[in-house]
């Protein structure tokens, strides 16, 4: 036996050593079987896990179908304020619907009411979380969520969205239920003038909407409520007859005339005729330049009117003129041009107002900018006339109301050939501090006895 043979001998038996060492010590091991065992365990409840995640996913895809509603759709209140009334039954127990949410918002809403006070109405709708519902006998899963690391630019309030599941074959369920988000919101709106003002560089509701002024309780001289009414109506019925000639499909109107005439609650009156709402613009607003005015023009919410009030205070010859150049940071031209509107092929219908048109470029008013100019005066007899029997018709009769009537045409009359004018504005002051239309012609009488000295 040589020394190689040995040593190897010896390494073989020293590996059989260790290994049965090993063996015994691992099998007979309890701690190190029930460690195997419980890996065993976790390594298929992992894969268990998987496969579930998987199946989920697969599963969701295949049979559950999701809307999400960010608040940066108008959809969004819509779906809300519809949340908040689907909830309301819930309360009066009428209807089950909410699968009972513990987490509330409120969302608070103003009713004017007809006598001018107001009412304060707070709904609660599902907060942020998860909630159940039943619609129509689809079960639905709402998730509202916020985001509270960022927040919107302009108005500061966080981004939310609310997200709908339901099963895929139920889809059709979705546009039933936003179309009635939809109706419900516009039912509530009926009868009300919505405004709206710049907000960064979109626009926002001022407020909340009012009532809608009826178009005869302002009272213009006769004919030019019906001109203007009758040019807005043919030019919306035209969108056609512009897309086919290639004309933008815009319109603008000039009304000028002494303060108080009625200006504004005419075209006030006029948008909740039409159903319109009112984008009202200030020129002179600060840090309003050239390229905002021309986005919030190009961006105006779809059936509005655009109000530009007092166009002369922003642009009238003597600022223009001035070395220190213009009032507000909009140039002219960039105003020209964000009412010429290049960058928009949408319905625009602009209305301006102002005191004094003598002070208005003429670039400003040439056709194409401004279509129609109406001038809107002081009370002419027969408009003084017409308020004060829209004033006190109901409350005496016919004759009388005629004969005193005529008074006041003739004490506007006589005043005008003196060369003195009486605004509508004033009349209305005058009619609603006289409890009643005799009262109504003395003030009258007084008043312009004063005016005349
Ligand atoms: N023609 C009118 N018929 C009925 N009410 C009128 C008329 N004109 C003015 N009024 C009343 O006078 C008030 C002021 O009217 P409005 O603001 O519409 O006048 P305006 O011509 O736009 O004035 P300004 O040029 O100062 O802006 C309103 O409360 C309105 O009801």
């Amino acid at each position: 036996m040589n020394l190689e043979s040995v040593a190897g001998n010896a390494s073989a038996g020293t590996a059989a050593l260790n290994s049965s060492w090993i063996d015994a010590f691992l099998g007979n091991n309890p701690y190190f079987q029930a460690g195997f065992g419980l890996m065993g365990v976790g390594v298929c409840l992992g894969g268990l896990r998987k496969l579930v995640t998987v199946g989920n996913t697969a599963l969701r895809r295949r049979l559950l179908v999701s809307v999400e509603i960010s608040n940066k759709d108008r959809a969004y209140p819509w779906f809300l304020e519809w949340m908040a009334h689907q909830n309301a039954k819930q309360v009066m127990g009428r209807e089950s619907f909410l699968g009972r949410p513990h987490t509330l918002s409120v969302e608070t809403q103003v009713e004017q009411r007809h006598n001018g006070s107001s009412n304060v109405l707070f709904n609660l709708v599902a907060g942020t979380g998860l909630h159940w519902f039943n619609y129509r006998g689809v079960w639905m899963q709402i998730v509202r969520e916020r985001q509270t690391q960022s927040l919107q630019m302009m108005s500061g309030a966080p981004w939310e969205t609310v997200t709908l599941t339901t099963l895929s074959r139920d889809r059709g369920i979705f546009p039933q239920l936003l179309g009635e988000a939809r109706d419900l919101a516009l039912r509530g709106q009926e009868g009300k003038l919505t405004i709206r003002i710049p907000w960064g560089p979109e626009w926002k509701p001022f407020g909340q909407p009012c009532r809608k002024r009826p178009l005869h309780s302002v009272v213009l001289d006769e004919g030019v409520a019906e001109n203007i009414e009758k040019d807005v109506n043919a030019f919306l019925s035209r969108r056609e007859w512009y897309a086919n000639r290639g004309i933008p499909y815009r319109r603008g109107y000039l009304l000028y005339g002494p303060p108080g005439s009625g200006k504004t609650s005419f075209i006030q009156a006029l948008a909740g005729v039409l159903n319109y709402d009112i984008c009202l613009l200030n020129l002179s607003e600060r840090g309003l330049g050239d390229d905002r005015l021309t986005h919030l023009l190009s961006n105006a919410p779809e059936r509005s009117f655009i109000l530009i009030e007092d166009v002369d205070a922003a642009f009238n010859k003597r600022v223009q003129t001035s070395e220190d150049g213009y009032q507000s940071s909009v140039t002219f031209s960039g105003f020209l041009n964000a009412i010429d509107g290049v960058a928009s092929g949408e319905e625009r219908v602009l209305f301006l107002t102002t005191n004094h048109i003598d002070r208005l470029d003429p670039a400003l008013i040439r056709p194409g900018r401004v279509d129609v100019a109406e001038y809107i005066g002081d009370a002419s007899p027969l408009q003084a006339y017409t308020l004060f029997t829209r004033f006190y018709g109901a409350d005496c009769s016919n004759s009388t109301l005629v004969e005193l009537g005529r008074t006041i045409q003739d004490l506007v009359e006589d005043q005008m050939k003196n060369g003195k004018t009486v605004s509508m504005a004033a009349l209305q002051g005058l009619f609603i501090r006289s409890p009643d239309a005799k009262d109504a012609v003395v003030s009258c009488r007084n008043y312009f006895h004063t005016k005349s000295k």
